[in-house]
C-alpha cells in the first residue's frame, strides 16, 4: 500500500548493514537501543551507527519521520544521515560520524566552559543550522550543548540524540513525556503551544540563548533546581542571563536578552539573529578547533 511504500522510500529494505560496515566501538546505550562507532569495509568512511529493535510496524513509522526529516535536511550545521537500513525487525541509522564529540562532554571532560571566541562561532553555526531547519518547518525542541556535535576541522552540527518532539508519539502511548526542564521555553512551560502555532519554531531560540549561557558556565541557568521548580521558575521570572555579565562583551550580554524574550511573537528568528554582531563578525574555527585537540589529548591520555 502507499504508506507502506513510502516507508521504504529513505530505508534500504532486507540489506544487513553488517555487509558493508564494521562496527568498531561503541558511542553510546540511547533510550532506543545502542548506537557504535562503524567503519565502512570499502570506503574506511566512518559513522554512528544507530540500531533499533521494533517490536511492530507501527514503531517503525515513527521513526521513519527522523529518517524523512534527516533525509531531506542536508546542510553543513545539521547532522547528516548517510544510510537507513531495515533488516530482522532492526532499524539501522548510520550517520556521518563527528569526530569532535558533543559539546557538553568537552566541556564535562576539560572541567571548563567555551571562551567567548568559541561561543560566537558555535552560536554562528547553530543559528545558520536553525535557520535552514525551520525554513523546512523542521523544529528541533530540545536544542542543548549535549545535541550539539563538532568536527576537529571546525564543523558544528545540530543532532538529536534525544526522544524529541519527532518520536513523541511513541513515548506519549507509554507516558506523558516531558524533555530535559531547563532549557524549556516559558510558552512551552505554559503548554502554550498548539496545533499550527504559527510561532512553535521560536522555541530553539530560547533554548538557543539557554545553550549560549550553558557554554559560558558548563550548566543551563537553575541547573541547581529539581526540574519541577525549574518549570515554575522559567514561567514565573525574568529571563535568565549570565552570572557575572561584566566578565563578557556586551555583544554576548545584548545577544542572549535578544533570544530570551519570553513573547514568543518578540523573539527574534534565526535569520534576525545572523544580523547581530555576536555572530556578524569575522568569525574563524581556530578557537573552536584548538579546544577540540585540547580535549582529544585528554580523553587519548585517560
Ligand atoms: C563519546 O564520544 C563521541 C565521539 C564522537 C561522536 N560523534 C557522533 N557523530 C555522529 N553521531 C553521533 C551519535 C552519538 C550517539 C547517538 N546518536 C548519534 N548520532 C545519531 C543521531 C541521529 N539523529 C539525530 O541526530 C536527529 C534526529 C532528529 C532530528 C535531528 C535534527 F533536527 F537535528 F536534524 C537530528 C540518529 C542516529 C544517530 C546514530 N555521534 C559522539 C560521541
Amino acid at each position: 500500500d502507499a504508506k507502506k511504500k513510502k516507508v521504504f522510500s529513505n530505508i534500504r529494505d532486507n540489506c544487513d548493514p553488517n555487509e558493508q560496515w564494521d562496527m568498531i566501538g561503541e558511542l553510546g546505550d540511547g533510550a532506543f537501543g545502542k548506537v557504535y562507532k562503524a567503519q565502512h569495509k570499502t570506503t574506511g568512511q566512518l559513522a554512528a551507527a544507530k540500531m533499533c529493535v521494533l517490536d511492530n510496524e507501527d514503531d517503525l513509522a515513527d521513526f521513519t519521520v527522523e529518517i524523512d526529516i534527516l533525509s531531506e535536511c542536508r546542510h553543513p550545521n545539521v547532522v547528516e544521515l548517510h544510510e537507513a537500513y531495515f533488516i530482522d525487525n532492526k532499524l539501522w541509522m548510520l550517520l556521518e560520524y563527528c569526530d569532535g564529540g558533543a559539546l557538553d562532554s568537552v566541556m564535562s571532560e576539560l572541567e571548563k566552559g567555551l571562551n567567548e571566541a568559541q561561543i560566537a562561532y558555535v552560536c554562528r553555526e547553530m543559528c545558520r543550522g536553525l535557520q535552514f531547519l525551520h525554513s523546512r518547518r523542521v523544529i528541533h525542541r530540545d536544542l542543548k550543548a549535549g545535541n550539539v556535535l563538532a568536527t576537529m576541522t571546525g564543523g558544528v552540527k545540530l543532532a538529536d540524540f534525544g526522544v524529541s518532539a519527532k518520536n513523541k508519539s511513541t513515548l506519549q502511548k507509554h507516558d506523558t513525556f516531558i524533555g530535559t526542564p531547563y532549557w524549556m521555553a516559558p510558552e512551552v512551560v505554559l503548554c502554550e503551544t498548539f496545533r499550527d502555532n504559527p510561532y512553535d519554531f521560536k522555541v530553539d531560540i530560547w533554548s538557543l540563548g539557554i545553550t549560549l549561557i550553558e557554554f559560558a558556565q558548563m550548566e543551563p541557568p537553575n541547573h541547581e533546581m529539581t526540574p519541577m521548580r525549574v518549570l515554575l521558575k522559567i514561567q514565573k521570572s525574568d529571563p535568565p542571563g549570565l552570572d557575572q555579565p561584566s566578565r563578557w562583551s556586551k555583544a554576548f550580554n545584548d545577544f542572549i536578552a535578544k533570544a530570551l524574550v519570553k513573547d514568543p511573537e518578540k523573539r527574534p528568528t534565526a535569520s534576525d539573529l545572523l544580523k547581530h554582531d555576536f555572530v556578524s563578525g569575522d568569525l574563524d574555527s581556530k578557537p573552536l578547533r584548538d579546544l577540540l585537540l585540547e580535549y582529544r589529548a585528554e580523553v587519548v591520555e585517560e
